[in-house]
């Protein structure tokens, strides 16, 4: 198997400042922008940076939202600007395809992350057999992980393993896992894999526990954790990255990441552009309890303005239709009957 990461470290950090915090900004990330953060994070020693549309290669679209910048063009200027980083992308099969990541490829992008539903391995298998053709490092996400049982979730990521991937993640897409939840995820998947594959953690902030549910991650035995600078994600965030450093420190569990680096690379380099700061409002945590895709938020807050009804209830709907990534369009709907039933 390629060695996934530096084992010089306990476990590896990824930031995705640049793919996730791109719902959080509506997508209108520039091309200084990534510079900036790439720059901030490269000298930080973090040693993987997440660079693509919110919702992956493809993702600029009327039912995800238009990109400001092609995501080309970014991954492009991210290459350029790390000395020792690599740049990852991340896709999701049938919104991008494979041509999308062999232009990735061809821009330098070496790292090939790619996200079906938890349930939904299987159509990831020829993308993960192509990004290994092409010699790109492979992590897969398993999206909407509180969906289904441990032992469900490890046959999907075995189904991953056997394609190709390198890395298994449980995704807490919605935020809705809480400590256990999380262990007990993570055990099953490193039970199933063993040294087939790693497995990962990517959280998010909606019910608070994103770096606590990471700590529990690396306990059961992660080796590969999300992050990103401010927390800048879909919904409430993700776990922010210079809080994991700072707490992975204290913990004694060794990252390689320069605390103060990227401490000052949230506070100086992001936080002034955020034009929207993620937050545990009624909205987000409203996810996190119902069990709601996080990029859903800015579509509901959208139709929330359009039809009068509040953000959280159509998102608390949603939970109960239990919708999937993918099924955007659905928002609008929801918040029309909403809106006649009142
Ligand atoms: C496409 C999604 O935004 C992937 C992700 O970060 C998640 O499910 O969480
Ligand atoms: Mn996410």
């Amino acid at each position: 198997m390629t060695a996934p990461m530096n084992t010089t470290f306990d476990i590896r950090i990824t930031d995705t400042t640049l793919r996730d915090g791109s719902h959080a900004m509506s997508h209108q990330f520039t091309e200084e922008h990534v510079r900036s953060v790439v720059r901030a994070l490269d000298d930080s020693r973090v040693e993987v940076i997440e660079v693509t549309h919110g919702d992956g290669l493809g993702g600029s679209s009327f039912n995800y939202g238009f990109s400001k910048t092609p995501e080309l063009d970014l991954i492009k200027a991210a290459v350029d600007e790390a000395k020792a980083a690599k740049i990852a992308v991340l896709m999701l099969p049938g919104l991008g395809t494979i041509h999308d990541l062999n232009q990735a490829y061809d821009a330098g992008a070496s790292v090939a992350r790619i996200a079906t539903h938890c349930t939904e391995a299987d159509v990831s298998i020829q993308h993960f057999q192509h990004a290994r053709k092409l010699g790109m490092e492979t992590v897969g996400f398993l999206m909407l992980s509180h969906r289904v049982s441990p032992e469900e979730l490890a046959v999907q990521a075995r189904i991953m393993a056997d394609a190709g991937c390198q890395c298994v993640y449980v995704v807490d897409s919605a935020g809705a896992l809480i400590l256990d939840d999380v262990s007990d995820r993570v055990s099953a998947l490193v039970a199933e894999l063993g040294d087939d594959a790693q497995v990962g953690f990517h959280g998010h902030q909606n019910m608070s526990f994103g770096v606590a549910n990471s700590v529990f991650a690396v306990r059961a035995g992660a080796k590969q954790i999300d992050g990103t600078l401010m927390a800048l994600g879909a919904g409430a965030g993700n776990s922010p990255t210079e809080v994991l450093a700072a707490a992975f420190d204290r913990l004694d569990i060794k990252t390689g990441v320069d605390i103060q680096g990227v401490m000052a690379a949230a506070e100086d380099v992001v936080k002034p552009f955020i034009t929207r700061m993620p937050v545990m409002d009624r909205a987000s945590i409203m996810q996190g309890y119902a069990g709601v895709y996080s990029s859903f938020l800015i579509h509901a807050e959208r139709a929330a303005d359009r039809y009068g009804v509040p953000a959280y209830r159509i998102l608390e709907e949603i939970g109960k239709a239990g919708y999937v990534g993918g099924q955007e369009d659905m928002i609008v709907d929801v918040a029309v009957q909403l809106a006649a039933a009142r």
